[in-house]
């Protein structure tokens, strides 16, 4: 595994008395005992993280807790106090902390690029010329631009409404031009500072299930800012939470529900059923995790007893349970099916964990496949699978 970004105990201060606050830092001082003494906020103390590439990595905490002041150093929107903040560029790891502003420019315009909360549009522009305004500041070339900007629209579903201004799109739309933005510069590195807090639920949910098929498919590094644990929950590969300043948890979601490290992460999950929350994606084995036979024949759990044999593009020719012609039935299904052991049910990325162990039940504990929109086999979860992430403490 590659590491896309690194803190190493960053300590970030607001204010003149920067000096005596991070002594106060070193001597275990809380934030409002500095506030008293310095007059200095600390907007974050003693931050060590490691953000792998390709993952989805959630910073979470209540209003203040120093989430954002952390996300905005990995681009130096806020200066580090103390610490360093070390970002993946080509062969090399960069310190954003010291770096010389050229660096720190070629950073911002080909390794970072970053969503807000509040879209970030310019009124004055259409919504082509918003997704491609950070690639005409990279000097990229016109035609090369309106490639480039008409493939991310069509990736967020706006490529109709490209000669749009701003306020002519929904919420939701003007969310996803950010998005679209962000993907065309082509940055692996993605900061996303509560990018859908303002959106009504429903809007949410489907822009969360829109960002995890795009990162499906783009593979980037996502670093999330969110105060929302269900968003975390569905969306995050590892969670952060923040208390006044300092990291109090890292851990993929499976270890936050299952093992929180104090009362205030307990208190956050105290109405989380892991259940309901877990996905199938944070228990699946992805495809290429899976033993693989002769004859494109792929099986589905540890124990051997069913598998699929997958065309070059993943599509399922044939399925196998207990050496015998199995079916594959879809999870949305489960509840009006009986009990069968030559099924095998199948499911997204997205499915609750619930549903998963009650397709396992019906279909006599076989595993659970999973596909993506196109119908392509992507990874499946076995009973020992949802039971390491059930029984995890
Ligand atoms: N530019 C700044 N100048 C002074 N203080 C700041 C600045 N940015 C953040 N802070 C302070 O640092 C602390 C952490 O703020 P931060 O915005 O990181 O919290 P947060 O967890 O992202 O909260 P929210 O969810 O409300 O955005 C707060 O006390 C805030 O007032």
């Amino acid at each position: 595994m590659t590491v896309a970004v690194e803190f190493r105990n960053v300590d970030i201060v607001f204010g003149k008395e920067r000096a005596r606050a991070l002594e106060m830092i070193d001597q275990g001082a809380s934030r409002d005992e500095i506030l008293a003494k310095t007059g200095a906020v600390l907007g974050c103390a003693g931050a060590n993280l490691t953000v792998q590439e390709g993952d989805i990595s959630v910073l979470m905490g209540l209003s203040g807790s120093g989430k954002s002041t952390l996300l905005r150093a990995v681009n130096r929107l806020n200066v580090v106090s103390r610490g360093s903040v070390m970002v993946h560029d080509g062969d090399r790891m960069v310190d954003v902390v010291t770096c010389n502003d050229a660096t720190l420019r070629h950073l911002r315009q080909k390794q970072v690029a970053m969503v807000f909360q509040q879209f970030g549009l310019l009124p004055w522009r259409t919504v082509e010329e918003n997704v491609g305004f950070g690639l005409e500041l990279a000097g990229v070339p016109d035609a090369e631009r309106r490639e480039r900007v008409a493939s991310q629209l069509k990736l967020v579903g706006l490529d109709q409404w490209s000669k749009k201004y701003a306020h002519e799109l929904s919420g939701g739309m003007q969310q996803r031009v950010g998005l679209a933005r962000a993907f065309a510069t082509e940055a692996p590195i993605l900061l996303m500072d509560e990018p859908f807090s303002a959106l009504d639920p429903l809007i949410r949910t489907k822009l969360q299930d829109e960002l995890l098929q795009l990162q499906a498919k783009l593979k980037k590094t996502i670093i999330f800012v969110s105060h929302d644990l269900e968003e975390a929950l569905k969306i995050g590969t590892s969670i952060t939470i923040m208390e006044g300043g300092h990291i109090v948890q890292t851990g993929s979601p499976e270890d936050i529900v299952l093992q929180p490290a104090n009362d205030y992460v307990r208190d956050f999950i105290a109405n989380v059923n892991p259940l309901s929350v877990l996905t199938a994606w944070n228990v699946m084995r992805m495809k290429h995790e899976l033993e693989h036979d002769v004859d494109g024949w792929v099986w589905l759990d540890r124990r051997a007893t069913t598998r699929f044999r997958l065309d070059a593009q993943d599509l399922v020719i044939a399925a196998e349970r207990n050496g015998q012609p199995a079916d594959w039935v879809s999870c949305n299904d489960v509840e009006k099916l009986p009990e069968n052991g030559s099924q095998v049910f199948w499911a997204t990325p997205g499915t609750s964990l619930k549903i998963v162990m009650l397709a396992m039940q019906r279909s006599q504990t076989a595993p659970v496949a999973l596909f993506d929109e196109q119908s392509r086999f992507v990874g499946s979860i076995g009973i020992r699978d949802v039971l390491n992430a059930v029984l995890k403490r």
